[in-house]
């Protein structure tokens, strides 16, 4: 075990000490038998699935088919949604985390978040990336912390000079940088992003898309987007999620129609309303 695995914090405080971590290239998120209700309006039917560590998986599928309430599930996200209710089981590293014995905040220091819209603080790039930090009782070397996270969000030959200027002042492209060196300055194992692309521009894209791919030997990356050539591009893994089939109560949760590794989904995809779905026939 690294001496970073040993100091991660426990998620549950009264639980032993988890067993060894898993070997590399298993699964480290895990829904099981998954499903959301927002009050009565089932959100997501019987999720089931792994996420395998160190690859990046995409969440496609059409509007309403509940891919950000999955992503948002793997970090207890939901929790601040008054509504929100679920059912199944949600594993990190092989523990349960959907039990109220779970911190929802340690969680979040161990599975990261990135938006669709860039949310810098209105603060400078310099605090930016060394907020969490602080909070989070950081006693090392801060702009030793700053410097390395900025560097690895390919951001750092763009701010090096401005490090006291506001966050705001970035460009977009730039502000999604610094909102995931902002992530990374806490030392995550996962990062979720929710339609990161979404308000940039295709230069920026590319750049946000470069750095998934760099970030992944380190980083087990999910990542929802509405961009299929996105999802082709940057994934290893796919999951497609459909609305259910409308006979019935009027109302479709969502469920995963497949899980498949990229090059397959989008060249054979087994199910076939993946096949609907990638081709257009189902928006
Ligand atoms: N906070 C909420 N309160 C009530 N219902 C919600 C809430 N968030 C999502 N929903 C509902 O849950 C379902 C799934 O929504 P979700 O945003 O997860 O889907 P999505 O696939 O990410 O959609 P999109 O691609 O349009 O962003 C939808 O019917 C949505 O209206």
């Amino acid at each position: 075990m690294s001496i970073e695995q040993q100091q991660r914090p426990a998620l549950d405080a009264s639980a032993p000490a988890p067993a060894a971590p898993a070997p590399a290239g298993d699964s480290v998120l895990a829904a099981r038998g998954l499903s959301v209700w927002y009050g009565s309006t089932r959100a997501l039917r019987d999720i089931s699935i792994e996420i395998p560590r160190h690859r990046i998986t995409a969440l496609i599928g059409p509007s309403g088919c509940g891919k950000s309430t999955l992503l948002r599930c793997f970090n207890r996200m939901n929790d601040l949604i008054p509504s929100f209710r679920m059912e199944g089981g949600l594993e990190f590293d092989a523990e349960g985390i959907s039990g109220a014995e779970v911190d929802p905040v340690t969680l979040r220091r161990r599975v990261g978040m990135v938006f669709q819209k860039p949310n810098p603080f209105p603060k400078t790039v310099y605090h930016n990336v060394s907020w969490g930090a602080r909070i989070n009782g950081y006693t090392g070397d801060m702009d030793e912390l700053v410097e390395r996270s900025l560097r690895r969000a390919a951001l750092w030959d763009e701010v090096k000079g401005k490090l006291h200027r506001s966050g705001l002042d970035l460009s977009g492209g730039q502000q999604q940088r610094l909102c995931i060196a902002r992530t990374l300055a806490v030392e995550p194992e996962v990062i979720l992003m929710d339609e990161p692309c979404s308000a940039l521009d295709p230069i920026s894209t590319a750049r946000v898309e470069d750095l998934m791919e760099d970030l992944k030997d380190d980083y087990t990356i999910v990542i929802v987007t509405h961009n299929m050539q996105q999802a082709r591009r940057t994934s290893d893994m796919t999951a497609c999620l459909m609305l259910d089939d409308p006979r019935g109560s009027g109302h479709r949760p969502g469920v995963l129609a497949e899980f498949s590794p990229t090059d397959v989904l989008f060249t054979t995809p087994k199910d076939p309303r993946t096949e609907a779905y990638i081709t257009g026939r189902i928006g």
